[in-house]
């Protein structure tokens, strides 16, 4: 795929309507106890944390200043509050030290819940992005979105994670904050409060246009991200041709070029708070500044301005107190915003993955295949790879690669597919395994079209061994017994013998114990095949398709692996792609493809006397 076209993987993203909307509704529900616990203690922490500044202000001047004010707490009705100094000191002493204990009991508990919450999401985000991953088609892989994928498990899963824990958490407490702290100022001195908060109307202006402002910095800055990893995932993957080619500045050059682009995009983020953050500061410190000056003139020298009425000492302490007290969630605004539009962007990738419609899927009435004769049948089969992705239909006649394709064969037989390299072989044989549907005609197996099986009984009853023989990182046993994993040593053993491979296993140093390091680097390219072979007995399916391999290995381990094929082809339908004809020579059937279509069929003799296309690649081949 070049950069400049649009992935598939885009289109649906952008598509994502309320991204963190869709968070709550798809991840949040199941969870809610936890959520809800942890808003509700949260609550509560922060009305705790209120109360400390106002029993303050209340006690200085009914206790400890001779203006004889009455001691009344807000909301507490008079009747509650005990008569005598002494006792309304006890009473201040047991409410501040019982708001604090409050406060740390609350935030204790909604820092548990609001972690538990967090971390089951993103552990689910992780799990369904990764089994949705494994169910989209084949296609999707094709189009070489590896990085970005790998930044939806990683990175946004984690921003996720640290939006319900943090933004979310602090966006209560700001909430609570200063509509608590409003509250209780506006019943202490309206008239001072207006002053106090006058600064709070700029500050939601400030942060709205930040938020605005920032968004498509985000999304740029995630884009990047995603294209630099995708940069080192394939420059690690082909270190080796890097090497031998002596193309590491090269290389480097454009990890570089990526690497720069999270730079920049990342000052383009970081230029805008650098704006916004000062301009919090200040509006926070002018706050504070004006309810100093206006409330400490007003103590001097009596109400300044238009201001008018009393202003007692407990309540400018009360003031001073509760400036600070939300300098600081305000304060933290620009990092609640962060989180929210990096989550907003990660929720949209998140969501954007999800609804990438996958097209090889199961019908709902599918039916399962059961122990099938292995009868295979080709039915004017066409396919074109770019129409399983486009929404604009694409797989015009251009584009097909397996053009009209028709071919029978009974169970038991050998069917061997040559033809010049890109001839569409491959191909039309990863549409017997569904790892494409056909764009016309049908596949069928012992009468049913395939579309009409479940996948796991179709898969399970055709054996594939592809050209590159992949292994996962773990012990040769683990390898051989990928996809049958309930079986025994003894099953393990007996299959790798089968693909003669048991001789070489012995002789590692762990035997059927030893690591093949990640994609098997630790064997040879002959090794892994026949570790490959192995899983293919062990599976037994009456169906093979066979993807002769053509990386050259030496005489002998070639005899060994085409004694295994022969093994492995005994009383199975088999479908092989040859490139070297004197391994088809016994087969029942040859196809010879050519830009998609079978120009010729018959067996070895037929052909070679028909004097065609196989005649002559059988004469260069013999000639060689
Ligand atoms: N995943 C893919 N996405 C898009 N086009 C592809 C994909 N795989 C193969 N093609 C194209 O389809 C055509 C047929 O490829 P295919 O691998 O089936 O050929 P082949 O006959 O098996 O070749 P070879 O003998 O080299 O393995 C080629 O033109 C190839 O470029």
């Amino acid at each position: 795929m070049s950069s400049t076209e649009e992935s598939t993987f885009d289109r649906y993203r952008v598509q994502v309507d309320r991204p963190l909307v869709r968070l709550f509704s798809t991840y949040g529900r199941s969870r809610r106890l936890w959520l809800s616990v942890g808003l509700v203690a949260n609550l509560f922490a922060q009305a705790a944390s209120l109360l400390p500044p106002v029993v303050l202000g209340v006690a200085i001047d009914a206790l400890f200043s001779s203006n004889g004010t009455p001691y009344s707490l807000p909301l507490v009705p008079q009747t509650l509050i005990p008569a005598g100094t002494e006792a309304q000191f006890w009473l201040s002493v047991a409410l501040i030290a019982g708001s604090f204990v409050a406060t740390g009991v609350f935030t204790w508990i909604y820092g548990v819940s609001a972690n538990q919450f967090a971390h089951e999401v993103m552990y689910a985000v992780r799990t369904d992005s990764f089994e949705k991953l494994l169910a989209l088609d084949m296609a999707f892989f094709d189009d070489k979105q590896t990085g970005e994928v790998m930044a939806i498990l990683n990175n946004d899963a984690g921003n996720l994670e640290a939006f319900l824990d943090n933004a979310l958490m602090n966006s209560l407490r700001l909430v609570v904050m200063v509509g608590g702290i409003a509250f209780i100022l506006f019943t202490l001195n309206a008239q001072l409060a207006l002053v106090t908060l006058v600064a709070v109307p700029a500050i939601a202006g400030l942060t709205w246009w930040f938020m605005r402002a920032i968004a498509p910095r985000y999304r740029q800055r995630q884009s990047a991200v995603a294209r630099f990893n995708t940069r080192v995932e394939n420059g690690i993957d082909g270190v080796e041709l890097t090497k031998t080619t002596n193309s590491e500045a090269y290389e480097r050059d454009r990890v570089s070029d990526a690497a720069y682009d999270v730079f920049q995009s990342t000052m383009g983020v970081l230029k805008l708070s650098y704006l916004y953050r000062p301009g919090m500061e200040l509006l926070a410190g002018l706050s504070f500044a004006a309810t100093f000056l206006v409330g400490g003139y007003w103590l001097l020298v009596g109400p300044p301005l238009w201001f008018s009425g009393e202003l007692t000492v407990g309540t400018f302490v009360t003031f001073v107190f509760m400036t600070q007290r939300f300098v600081a969630p305000l304060a933290e605004v620009s990092n609640i915003v962060d989180q929210i539009q990096s989550a907003r962007a990660s929720a949209e990738r998140v969501f954007g993955l999800a609804d990438i419609p996958a097209h090889v899927t199961e019908r709902d009435d599918a039916t399962d295949l059961g122990d099938p004769r292995g009868r295979v049948s080709y039915h004017g089969v066409s396919f074109a790879y770019r129409d399983r992705m486009q929404a604009d239909g694409g797989g015009s006649e251009g584009e097909r690669v397996v053009r009209n394709v028709s071919l029978a064969a009974e169970s038991g037989d050998t069917v061997a597919l040559v033809g010049a390299t890109g001839a569409g072989k491959s191909t039309a044989l990863k549409l017997l395994l569904r790892l494409y549907d056909v764009t016309d005609g049908e596949v069928r197996i012992d009468g049913h079209d395939i579309r009409d099986l479940t996948l796991a009984s179709l898969r399970s009853n055709v054996g594939y061994v592809s050209q590159d023989t992949f292994l996962f990182d773990g012990s040769i046993a683990d390898n051989i017994r990928y996809g049958r994993f309930d079986a025994s040593d003894e099953a393990v053993r007996e299959a790798a013998r089968a693909a003669e491979a048991d001789e070489f296993i012995e002789r590692t140093a762990d035997g059927y114990e030893t690591r093949v390091g990640e994609r098997g680097v630790r064997l040879s390219g002959g090794q892994r095949q026949r570790i490959a072979l192995a899983r293919v007995f062990l599976q037994d399916p009456p169906i093979l398709v066979l993807d002769e391999a053509t990386s050259a290995v030496d005489t002998e381990t070639e005899r060994a692996i085409q004694r295994s094929l022969d093994r492995l082809s005994e009383g199975r339908t088999t479908f092989v792609i040859a490139h070297r004809l004197s391994t088809v020579v016994d087969a029942d059937a040859i196809l010879v493809l050519d830009d998609g279509r079978v120009v010729e069929r018959g067996s070895h003799d037929e052909l070679l006397d028909a004097g065609g296309k196989y005649a002559s690649l059988w004469a260069a081949q013999t000639a060689a």
